[in-house]
């Protein structure tokens, strides 16, 4: 049987010609169903991308995204995606907004069977006490939970997280995501969470990737396997030799490839091709006979070469 999720030789850019920037290239990554995987690298280096290709809104623009073997070719619910952002509807409550999910995915649900599915969903994630609310009246951290149980009630065969938390403070960051374990375990649901941070990575996932920054575009790193036992009892874990050993290798490993990385993007930009008009000279002629503005293509042609990281 072929793996839920595989990539080969994936790689995407973005512009044309000179405006052409590389983000991802030469990408390979074997996901099997029930998979905790995740995926960290810095900002910027295409983690929205990789999951844009894996959630079928981008197409690679060579190599292959499959899910069961076949060439994912667009957006579907079984690939379930939470953003940072939350994107719940503001004038539907709690109950409503999961039952949107739930009503795309089982149009045929009676409405008794409906509130029980969207219910199973909002205690699942410990919301039903704030079942009635409207999102301007929950916190940060209960947003996510709403849009987490959304995705959920839909049932997705692979739930794609992208950085699901880095817009919550740390407390409410670490508790969400032991819930979000919590939850995977009762399901095993194959998890693909994207972040920026390795305790993060390592306290959630059993397959930690970094995603490697380079001059030509990112690409995956080595995988580091994560053997902590489940449930993670955080404090106990973030204290042991093994916890420690695997997050300096993240560490080091993305540390060493910021190194190898420089520059990131090189891009030629043109200037505007309009000279500004001199608006400290006098003028000699009216409004409606202005001269056309001149063009500094009638110059000289002029280029600037930036180097950015
Ligand atoms: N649709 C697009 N058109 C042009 N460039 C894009 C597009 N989407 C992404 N990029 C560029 O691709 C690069 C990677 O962006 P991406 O959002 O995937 O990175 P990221 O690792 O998710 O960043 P962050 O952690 O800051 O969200 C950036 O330079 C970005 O400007």
């Amino acid at each position: 049987m072929p793996p839920i999720l595989e990539i080969n030789s994936a790689a995407k850019g973005f512009g044309r010609g000179r405006d052409r920037s590389e983000v991802l290239r030469e990408l390979n990554l074997s996901v099997e169903e029930g998979d905790f995987v995740s995926i960290i690298g810095y900002s910027g280096t295409g983690k929205s991308t990789l999951i844009n290709l894996i959630a079928g809104l981008l197409k690679p623009d060579s190599g292959s995204v499959k899910m069961d073997g076949a060439e994912i070719k667009g957006p579907g619910p079984e690939r379930g995606i939470v953003f940072q952002n939350y994107s719940l509807l503001p004038w539907l409550t709690v109950t409503e907004n999961v039952r949107l999910a739930v009503d795309q995915i089982y149009p045929q649900l009676s409405e008794n069977e409906w509130a029980e599915h969207a219910a199973r969903y909002i205690d699942m994630v410990k919301l039903t006490p704030a079942s009635g609310k409207l999102p301007r009246e929950l916190s940060g951290g209960m947003r996510q939970r709403v849009s987490v149980a959304r995705t959920l009630a839909a049932n997705p065969r692979i739930l794609l997280l992208d950085e699901p938390l880095s817009a919550l403070d740390a407390l409410t960051r670490a508790t969400l995501q032991d819930e979000i374990a919590d939850i995977w375990q009762q399901n095993r649901t194959t998890v693909i969470w994207i972040t920026n941070d390795p305790d993060e990575a390592l306290l959630v996932a059993d397959r930690v990737i970094p995603l490697l920054p380079g001059r030509e575009g990112a690409t995956l790193g080595d995988e580091i396997r994560v053997d902590l036992a489940r449930p993670r009892d955080r404090k106990q874990v973030l204290t042991t030799p093994e916890f420690k050993d695997l997050k300096l290798r993240l560490v080091n490993t993305l540390l060493g490839a910021k190194k190898d990385s420089t520059p990131l993007l090189t891009k030629k930009l043109s200037a505007p091709d309009i000279l500004p008009e001199d608006l400290g000279k006098k003028r000699d002629f009216s409004i409606f006979d202005r001269p056309a503005p001149r063009r500094r293509s009638q110059l000289q042609r002029e280029e600037l070469q930036i180097e950015a990281s």
